[in-house]
């Protein structure tokens, strides 16, 4: 549920000798909007004032230099960093401590005895951030805390009300939604005899601050060695899924770093990747999207008809068949009976972007005899052990699977658009934010299965043309 982070002193090494290529690459920059003057000027003018005591703080709470290259400053996205001199690919632009991280190690050990084992660090983690802002101003974290965003400022799924997640109840980011409260609400059952324990500390902490310092952990922290770290000044960088950066982190010199990627001109915002994330996953946890995300995927459920007669023998072989090696080689594996579909870039092509193990389902849903299903386990058997990976011999029946994926495909579609089309204006700031996340969002994932359709229509119309030759 975190950014990635990449820990261990081999892969710090190995991330400093970056291939120059990686240069050259085309990627969004976003540039702050300065005025003709030179740029140490506009870059002092861009500084975010709310922020000005931040990176004095941290230098020396650190004892060290942070960072001379980056200054903090607002973009379209929020708080962000930007360059203030100009930096080259390879040049180290971060440095911080892991004395000046906060981790659940942080937590009080007379707090932490009380804590049962199935708290996690992040439950952990939020209740440090809980009992700093209560200190407030003091608080040895204060200037660092009073950075965090306000929870009216977050769009998090997870924060968002019954009425506003019926926006998105036509994808499966509904339902993980609904799973990742439910395990918030059962990390604040588990810890709230410690805040009863600690009323001078916990006073009144109520369901909704837990959530906010809670997504704050998600949307903010890296998974580190202490468990879940959250990195003061590194978490302002905002996501590029274009860009090569990461925050790396060195456990034998105790420091995570960010090393460019490519050159930026004093102005330009920096941005690192999160990581490989769907829309899905950066709504969920981020409360954010990417329009044309290319990471995007939808995932989409087929199951097998419970009144078709061979519905046993079938279950069956795809039980048997249902080993790791069903997983595809892109990673486009089966989840539990979902399979998550990418965006097919052209519909003549190979398809990709379709799960093969979903069109091997398809193809054993639309045998009608024990003879066919026998005929794909031997073939199966014969090859690498992996179910009706091949075009079925027979070419109706290869065309039938095909269009029963289709069919599917065609009812998501229709349903997504008359999802879109309720969704209608609203009063409030905050609804119609989420609302446009929310559009937005199924906008991606209807792009994609318009995607997936178009190929299946071909692909079929492809068979029945060289059929009828
Ligand atoms: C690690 S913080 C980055 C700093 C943040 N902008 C701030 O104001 O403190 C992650 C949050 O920044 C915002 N963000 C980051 N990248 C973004 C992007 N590409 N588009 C929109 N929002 C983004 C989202 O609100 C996300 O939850």
């Amino acid at each position: 549920m975190f950014m990635q982070f990449v820990t261990g002193f081999q892969i710090y090494s190995s991330a400093i000798q970056r291939p120059l290529w990686a240069t050259s690459r085309c990627r969004i920059r976003t540039r702050c909007n300065f005025s003709n003057s030179s740029y140490p000027h506009q870059v002092l003018q861009y500084i975010d004032e709310e922020c000005g005591d931040f990176l004095p703080w941290l230098r020396q709470k650190s004892g060290a230099e942070i960072s001379s290259v980056l200054s903090i400053g607002k973009s379209i996205y929020g708080r962000s960093l930007f360059a203030c001199k100009p930096i080259q690919a390879g040049d180290c632009i971060l440095k911080v401590p892991y004395s000046v991280q906060l981790a659940p190690d942080n937590l009080h050990p007379s707090i932490n005895s009380l804590l049962g084992e199935d708290v996690g660090n992040v439950a952990k983690l939020a209740l440090v951030i809980l009992l700093h802002q209560r200190f407030g101003e003091a608080s040895e974290w204060a200037p660092y805390i009073s950075c965090l965003p306000r929870v009216e400022d977050m769009h998090s799924t997870v924060l968002w009300s019954d009425e506003e997640l019926k926006m998105i109840k036509i994808s499966s980011l509904y339902h993980e939604t609904l799973k990742h409260k439910g395990q918030i609400e059962k990390d604040f059952s588990s810890i709230k005899h410690v805040l009863d324990s600690f009323p001078e500390y916990f006073d009144g902490v109520t369901l909704h601050e837990f959530k906010h310092a809670y997504n704050l952990v998600e949307s903010r922290g890296w998974v580190s060695t202490r468990g879940v770290s959250m990195i003061p000044f590194a978490d302002f960088f905002n996501h590029d899924a274009n860009s090569e950066t990461d925050v790396l982190s060195d456990d034998f010199k105790q420091v995570s770093e960010v090393i460019a990627d490519e050159n930026y001109a004093p102005g330009d915002e920096v941005l690192i990747r999160y990581g490989k994330f769907s829309n899905a996953r950066l709504l969920l946890d981020f409360g954010f999207i990417i329009p044309r995300n290319k990471y995007d995927q939808v995932k989409v459920e087929v199951n097998a008809p419970p009144n078709d007669h061979l519905h046993a023998l079938k279950l069956d072989l795809l039980h048997r068949h249902t080993t790791p090696s069903l997983k595809d080689v892109n990673d486009l594996s089966s989840q539990e009976n979902g399979f998550m579909v990418m965006e097919v870039k052209s519909s003549s092509g190979k398809g990709r972007g379709i799960p093969q193990s979903l069109r091997a389902l398809a193809r054993v849903l639309c045998c009608t005899s024990p003879q066919e299903l026998q005929d794909l386990a031997m073939e199966a058997t014969q090859n690498d052990g992996r179910l009706a990976r091949i075009p079925l011999k027979n070419r109706d029946r290869e065309v039938e699977a095909h269009q029963l994926l289709h069919s599917r495909f065609s009812h998501m579609i229709e349903n997504y658009k008359a999802a879109l089309e309720s969704l209608t204006h609203h009063s409030s700031e905050k609804h119609r934010r989420r609302m446009q996340l929310a559009r937005d969002f199924l906008t991606g994932e209807l792009r994609i299965l318009e995607s997936a359709s178009s190929w299946l229509k071909n692909y079929c119309q492809t068979l029945k043309q060289r059929e009828s030759v």
